[in-house]
């Protein structure tokens, strides 16, 4: 860790750190707008859509996610502080306010000319890195247009830095502590993450035809998660990758099981206890709150399941402080310098995306911070 007087910790040639995430409906009348939104012409059924605007109304109408990213925002601001940064935190949403183009402009006429990206998503695939990039190139048209031009930086997707796997593993080991299950032939730790359609994992990844990065990054760090907390505990944990919020028509394949079905088969098996880590997710939003803490905890209580739920990273200081570091890694990248890259378990993903990798299926978009 850099410490407050490294001359290490150089930020330039960055004016602002910009949070980019999902976005989320804050009241009732927001949530179809927002669905709509994020559906458009992408074949959502509507019975789905009508069953996830009632997981929102479960919930007052209101997304977590948009609180966990004030709470991501401020953490960072501390960090960069601490560090003896004073640069700004932003924050900009794909499907809601504040939409990442009306950010951008306020940092332009702020005297912002280039930033660095952090997005709320670790791992590979088209939904949680390329689509995006295609929202940071979309904001970076409109804004030339309007004669505001801007550079925009990411830093690379985080699923392989080591500091997003230690803060869950500490996570997961604390849990498996305290849950009150010793005897490990009893026990289950599932790990679950955002279920995407196959074809969207075996295109995944670098853009060298290796494919399904998104499914094997997770399945990395479940693996290293289960030995390295069994090694702590001195247990022979045992558990499986599991996935939730599921969408899309019935007739697409999509990466499974879902954890419903999961816990309905350790159940069927006598197991007693399942330990729910949500590494898919870094902080908990309507996916955790209602696919886990509601849906999977009902399935879980009707068959007599003791399920305990990991908390996400969320803004846990090692994690907070890994993106920081990797600020700093991709303000040395831009100033030209070469770093090592920290990475665990797995290989650094480039910081520049690779030409081709983790396509657009439906339409080829303009993607920025890559090589294509
Ligand atoms: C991989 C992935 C992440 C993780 C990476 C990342 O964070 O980006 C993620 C995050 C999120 N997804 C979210 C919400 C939704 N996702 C949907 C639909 C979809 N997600 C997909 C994938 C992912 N999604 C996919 C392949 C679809 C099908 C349609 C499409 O190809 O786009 C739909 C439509 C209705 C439905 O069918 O569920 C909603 C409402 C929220 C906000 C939650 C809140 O409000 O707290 C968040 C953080
Ligand atoms: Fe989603």
């Amino acid at each position: 860790m850099t410490s407050p007087s490294s001359p290490t910790f150089d930020l330039a040639p960055y004016d602002a750190v910009l949070v980019l995430s999902f976005g989320g409906p804050e009241a009732p009348d927001e949530v179809m707008p927002f669905l709509r939104r994020v559906t458009g012409g992408r074949g959502i059924p509507d019975e789905r859509l009508a069953e996830v605007a009632h997981h929102y109304e479960l919930f007052g109408g209101k997304s977590p996610i948009n609180d966990q990213c004030r709470r991501l925002c401020t953490a960072l601001a501390q960090e960069l502080q601490r560090l003896g940064s004073q640069l700004p935190v932003l924050w900009g949403n794909r499907n809601g306010p504040p939409f990442l183009v009306d950010t951008l402009r306020d940092a332009y006429e702020a005297g912002a000319r280039r930033l660095v990206v952090i997005t709320t998503s670790a791992y590979s695939s088209y939904s949680s890195c390329r689509q995006y990039r295609e929202d940071i190139a979309g904001a970076l048209t409109t804004l030339r247009e309007e004669g505001r031009p801007l550079v925009v930086d990411k830093i690379r997707q985080y699923a392989t830095h080591p500091s997003f796997a230690r803060a869950n593993l500490r996570l997961v080991t604390e849990a498996v502590r305290g849950c009150g299950q010793p005897d490990d032939s009893l026990l289950r730790v599932a790990f679950v993450t955002h279920s995407i359609p196959e074809g969207m994992d075996d295109t995944s990844g670098p853009g060298d035809g290796e494919g399904s990065l998104y499914a094997h990054q997770h399945d990395e760090i479940a693996h290293v998660i289960l030995d390295e907390a069994g090694i702590t505990l001195d247990r022979d944990l045992s558990g499986a990758l599991v996935f939730c919020s599921r969408s899309g028509s019935p007739s697409q394949p999509w990466l499974g099981p879902d954890i419903n079905d999961y816990l309905r088969e350790q159940a069927a098996q006598g197991i007693t206890d399942v330990v729910v880590a949500p590494i898919g997710f870094v902080s908990d939003h309507m996916e955790v709150k209602f696919d886990l803490d509601t849906e999977a905890a009902e399935t879980a209580e009707g068959l007599g399941l003791r399920m305990t739920r990991v908390p996400t990273v969320g803004v846990d200081p090692e994690f907070v402080g890994g993106l920081v570091d990797l600020v700093g890694e991709r303000a040395a990248q831009a100033r030209g310098e070469t770093r090592a890259m920290q990475a665990w378990p797995g290989e650094a993903m480039p910081p520049v995306c690779r030409a081709g990798c983790c396509p657009n299926l439906r339409q080829a978009r303009p993607a920025a911070c890559g090589s294509d």
